[in-house]
């Protein structure tokens, strides 16, 4: 009987201790996180695995682009001065024997005033003006052919001058770019063949709790599948990072523990998820005092996801989400996002909160801001944002349709379609 009271006794003192959070708000949470966070080590990688990663040092280029002066059309190269008074009733008439392709290397001897010219062949000093082919008229005299020009054109048109697009020693791609298609092509046209970037974080993430299973093993009564552990290692890929997933590990305090220990002991960072609230069998924090770490915010001002807590243990954040789905969410995309992009090098690591018009009515009150998971679309002009049904923490199809979390302030009764609220897209 004693022992029995004891244990429960024990069980409220924990539960106690849990309860007195640190507790802060979005913005504090992130800027403690950000405080604790470091960039990543660089390394070298060839420009075609670039895609995705961010730049590690500004690129200036090497040589104006284009290089040397070029066609911008099909048709031919003169000097303007010799056409300048052609009109189409006494057309400049000139004989062309001698084509320039891209790629040709120089102009055969001989006495050329005007040469057939291809696009992005080179246009030779003595000439200054590209004709289209489509403004002249060809013609042949004893086998000898002739073009005439009936219109003057303009001095320079249609060639591309060096470094019309790009001088040299120009910064033009800026450290702290995320690498994409549009900005390795510009890499590409220096000849670049490895490119510094920062290094991918490796981060662990584990589920937690007994009722969860693996894809593949037949459900047991009263379980469910993990998802959240599927979906973390899907955003930490998509912003490009590695991650290791654990199979999901069980409430006990010393597995948690020592799986902890694990994955600190090689990932830049740790993600848990589930066994962070306030009941007997949420053993994490209890584990994370033990590990002597450092709560930077053990409860976030916010729903859902207002368990959401960080630790920063042996030099490294830990970070603990919420079991439930879109709490997990969330969690992730407030907090370890932008704390993931800072590491990563990016310039832009913060989420972007923007004004829209609320869609539909979202009734339930809230002590802390709500984010709520939704669909936003612009529509003649106007950015509308409809706040998904069954939103509840734990459900799932709220995710099927969501583009966007929209940000239901505290208080009152929720708020009214119709109202501006912010919102970020996911
Ligand atoms: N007395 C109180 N109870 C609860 C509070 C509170 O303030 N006082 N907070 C509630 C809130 S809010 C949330 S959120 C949850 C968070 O609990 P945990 O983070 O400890 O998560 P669990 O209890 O482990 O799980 C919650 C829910 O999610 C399912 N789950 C867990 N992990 C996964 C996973 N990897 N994949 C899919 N689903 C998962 C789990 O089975 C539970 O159904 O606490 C409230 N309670
Ligand atoms: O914060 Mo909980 O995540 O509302 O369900």
């Amino acid at each position: 009987m004693i022992k029995q009271l004891l244990l429960e006794f024990r069980g409220c003192e924990m539960e106690t201790k849990k309860q007195a959070r640190r507790i802060v708000s979005v913005d504090k949470g992130i800027e403690l996180l950000l405080l604790h966070s470091e960039r990543q080590p660089i390394e070298n990688v060839s420009l075609a695995e670039s895609v995705g990663r961010v730049l590690a040092n500004d690129f200036f280029s090497t040589f104006p682009l284009p290089s040397f002066r070029k066609a911008a059309m099909d048709g031919y190269a003169v000097t303007f001065s010799d056409i300048a008074h052609a009109t189409p009733d006494k057309p400049v008439v000139m004989r062309v024997t001698t084509e320039v392709k891209a790629g040709s290397m120089d102009l055969p001897a001989g006495d050329h005033p005007a040469v057939r010219i291809y696009t992005g062949a080179p246009v030779y000093e003595q000439y200054d003006t590209v004709i289209m082919q489509e403004a002249v008229v060809a013609s042949e005299e004893e086998g000898i052919p002739f073009i005439h020009f009936p219109f003057p054109s303009e001095r320079g048109k249609h060639v591309a001058e060096i470094g019309e697009d790009i001088l040299e020693d120009t910064c033009i791609l800026v450290k702290g770019t995320l690498l994409s298609a549009k900005e390795i092509v510009i890499l590409a046209s220096f000849g670049v063949q490895e490119i510094e970037v920062y290094r991918k974080p490796t981060v662990a993430v584990i589920p937690i709790g007994d009722e969860l299973q693996l894809p593949g093993e037949t459900l047991r009564p009263y379980h469910l599948y993990e998802s959240n552990g599927f979906m973390l290692e899907a955003k930490l890929k998509e912003l490009g990072a590695n991650c290791i997933r654990y199979a999901p590990i069980p409430d006990e305090p010393a597995c948690i523990s020592r799986t902890i220990q694990l994955a600190l002991n090689y990932a830049d960072f740790i993600i848990t998820t589930g066994g962070v609230s306030v009941g007997k069998y949420d053993y994490v924090l209890d584990v994370m005092e033990e590990m002597s770490a450092e709560p930077l915010f053990t409860k976030v001002s916010m729903r859902p996801g207002a368990p959401t807590s960080a630790f920063k243990v042996q030099n490294k954040i830990s970070f603990h989400l919420s079991g439930n789905p879109s709490a997990c969410f969330v969690g992730f995309e407030l907090f370890v996002k932008p704390k993931l992009l800072f590491q990563l090098g990016c310039n832009k690591y913060q989420n972007d909160k923007i004004e829209a018009n609320l869609d539909g009515d979202v009734k339930k009150p809230s002590a802390y801001p709500r984010y709520v998971r939704s669909f936003a679309e612009i529509r003649k002009g106007t950015l509308y944002v409809t706040p998904l049904s069954k939103d509840q923490s734990g459900n799932i199809a709220a995710f099927a349709n969501a583009n966007a979390l929209c940000l239901i302030p505290s208080g009152g009764n929720g708020a009214a379609k119709g109202q501006m609220v912010q919102m970020l897209w996911i």
